[in-house]
């Protein structure tokens, strides 16, 4: 088939061979995917010409924007070169190596080593094995539980699933996996009830030291925390709970890994969301804005600590894609680029505290009961009664509602049950982002009125 197919021929044909993620594959059938043809900076083509403003930069994860054809000329030059070789069995290559050295410097700290994976779930499940691994290391096998919390979103591979706290995935079977336990998110707007935020985000982050005090700080081998939790909702945390934390991390011998597939690549306003938060991971993990999404790849940075501590043990891991040339050659351009044109520094210094001004303004809307955010990712919690904070009685139709009438609107936002999202390409400029808030707003006043009609408000 080709580019030119008319629309519903595409949409026949994916509905027929095509099983699309966390959808049922029979309802988008009925409906019809979507089908996007091209895109260039902040724009998505689709097939029949409709332009859209890609407010989520794809999936949180093309922070250089669409059409920088400096990467698939890197592409290219290096799949004539070296289309592929592995970096098991002593061998390497010269993008594996570029991109772990220039990794190496752009990450805080002593974070100074990188295990590769094709994406942030291979990464996470590297992770686990990797704590455990280092551990046993240090003669303490027994230290092999690792705390996340309830709607984390850490991938999809049964690992990093399990260390998801997304029960809709746990129920698929087998999960989590043993040796996995949640403690509750610093969600205030959902579950803060009659407590301050500061308060709240104490309490939150001290279920933390409450786990670890309960199950034997001799057994628990790592805390693993988003700094902003993505997928779960842009759930920006009460200012009181990191330092917490922080604090609680301090006095105990456990691994913190800082997950940074969406935080990381300027995604916060700095190159890092543990530099915006101020928090000293022992391990990152990396994906997404690592290539802007130009080619999979993910991986772990790790510290000189727990590397130091794993060199002497043979890892018994890794995967065919770890380090792909490739991939390696296109995120080694794209770091090139964000950081050559100003692209991180721009957003933490301009367009960034600019967007916050004008999606804060967004909160004045009827149906938004608070609009947050933290660099380029941001949330509005939709509401039928702000002063109680209430939930809709049908989670997720509100979002939905809103979501459509984004799409009607020329304008791509994430509806996470209630909570609208956004994560826009990087490079997106001033009027770019009046254009979004006013879209948003035609979205939200059509999505009220839809909400209306259906008795919902
Ligand atoms: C924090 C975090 N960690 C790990 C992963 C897994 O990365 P891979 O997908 O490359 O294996 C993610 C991915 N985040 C993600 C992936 C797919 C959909 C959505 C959504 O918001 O609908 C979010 C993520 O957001």
């Amino acid at each position: 088939i080709t580019n030119h197919l008319p629309t519903a021929e595409l949409q026949a044909l994916d509905a027929a061979h095509h099983m699309h993620p966390f959808t049922a594959n029979a309802e988008l059938a009925a409906k019809g995917a979507r089908v996007i043809k091209s895109a260039s900076g902040v724009w998505l083509t689709d097939s029949d010409g409709n332009r859209y403003l890609d407010a989520m930069a794809g999936l949180w994860c093309v922070n250089l924007g669409y059409g920088r054809h400096e990467l698939a000329e890197v592409a290219a030059a290096q799949m004539r070169e070296l289309p592929y070789y592995n970096t098991f069995f002593q061998t390497t290559h010269v993008p594996a190596i570029a991109l772990a050295e220039r990794l190496a410097e752009l990450a805080p700290g002593d974070l100074n080593h990188v295990f590769f994976a094709a994406g942030g779930s291979e990464a996470n499940d590297t992770n686990i094995r990797l704590v455990r691994t280092y551990w046993a290391a240090q003669g303490k096998p027994e230290k092999q539980v690792i705390i996340s919390r309830k709607n984390a979103y850490h991938g999809s591979s049964m690992g990093s699933a399990s260390l998801g706290g997304m029960t809709y995935m746990h129920e698929q079977g087998a999960m989590p996996i043993p040796g996995i336990v949640h403690i509750d998110q610093p969600h205030w707007w959902a579950e803060g009830g009659d407590m301050s935020p500061e308060e709240f985000g104490i309490a939150r982050a001290r279920q933390l030291a409450e786990k670890i005090d309960e199950i034997g700080e001799d057994k628990v081998a790592a805390f693993i925390a988003e700094p902003i939790q993505g997928a779960g909702g842009v759930i920006v945390p009460p200012d009181s709970y990191w330092p917490e934390v922080k604090r609680i991390l301090a006095e105990r011998d456990i691994l913190f890994i800082a997950d940074e597939v969406i935080c990381g690549f300027g995604r916060t306003g700095n190159w890092f969301g543990s530099q915006t938060l101020d928090l000293q991971p022992d391990i990152m993990t990396i994906a997404k804005g690592l290539s802007s999404g130009y080619q999979p790849i993910g991986g772990s940075i790790v510290s000189d600590r727990v590397a130091e501590g794993l060199s002497r043990t043979e890892f018994n891991h890794g995967y065919t894609y770890s380090g792909h040339p490739v991939a390696s050659a296109v995120a080694l351009e794209n770091l090139r680029i964000l950081d050559e044109e100003g692209i991180v520094e721009r957003v933490g210094t301009d367009t960034a505290p600019y967007l916050a001004e004008r999606w804060a303004t967004l909160a004045e809307h009827p149906l938004v009961g608070e609009a947050r955010i933290c660099g380029m990712m941001g949330s509005l919690a939709l509401t039928p009664d702000k002063a109680a904070r209430a939930p809709f009685a049908k989670v997720g139709e509100a979002g939905m509602a809103v979501r459509e009438a984004c799409f009607a609107n020329g304008l791509v936002m994430r509806a996470v049950g209630d909570r609208m999202i956004i994560s826009p390409p990087l490079i997106i400029s001033r009027d770019e982002i009046d254009l979004l808030i006013a879209r948003a707003t035609m979205a939200l006043d059509d999505g009220q009125a839809e909400l209306s009609r259906r008795g919902m408000l």
